[in-house]
């Protein structure tokens, strides 16, 4: 799709910081359920013994991010780049519980849930939520000079508990400059 420029309301870039942090809170809470969900696919591969890593996954969830982004006016390019980010922040979470149970020499889980069945449709589900999260405050998320307000009206997340560096990882392309 093309690049959506600054064609953008000064009124909602000029939101004050308690709206920011209302309008935004949708954003937030998909971006820490989505690393929240990462400990319930970590739980159904460890059961198999999967390798975190599914590059085809990761292709098709870019892929169908970038096509409902572009209905609904996101350039490509950040579509991608949040995404990208999102799928890196969850195999963070994953890698660290993996490094965990191995080092615990962890059994098998009674309560996982099946990925394909259950977790990856959730997390589908986040995909379109994150996306209209986007669409409806694209102009102050993309202004550069909101980022430090973003930034502050993205945290706190219940994922931090999990892995700050996940949390990092996650929010990252919300609160670099363009
Ligand atoms: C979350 C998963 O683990 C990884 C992360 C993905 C994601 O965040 O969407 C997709 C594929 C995997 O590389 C998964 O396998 O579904």
């Amino acid at each position: 799709s093309t690049q959506t420029a600054s064609v953008q309301p000064d009124e909602m870039i000029a939101r004050s910081v308690p709206d920011l942090q209302r309008d935004l809170a949708p954003l937030r809470l998909a971006i820490d359920q989505r690393l929240l969900l990462a400990q319930a696919v970590a739980r159904a591969k460890w059961n198999v013994q999967a390798p975190i890593d599914d590059l085809p996954r990761e292709a098709q969830v870019i892929q169908a991010a970038v096509k409902q982004g572009a209905a609904l006016g996101l350039a490509d390019a950040w579509v991608e780049a949040v995404f990208r980010a999102q799928i890196e922040a969850s195999k963070i979470v994953q890698r660290e519980l993996y490094a965990k149970w191995r080092t615990q020499q962890a059994g098998k889980f009674d309560d996982a849930p099946d990925l394909a069945k259950t977790v990856r449709p959730e997390l589908d589900r986040i995909t379109a939520q994150l996306l209209h999260c986007m669409a409806d405050h694209q102009a102050v998320l993309q202004a550069d000079a909101r980022k430090a307000d973003v930034a502050r009206a993205l945290r706190p997340l219940e994922a931090t508990a999990l892995s700050p560096s996940a949390v990092e990882q996650a929010l990252a392309p919300f609160v670099a400059l363009h």
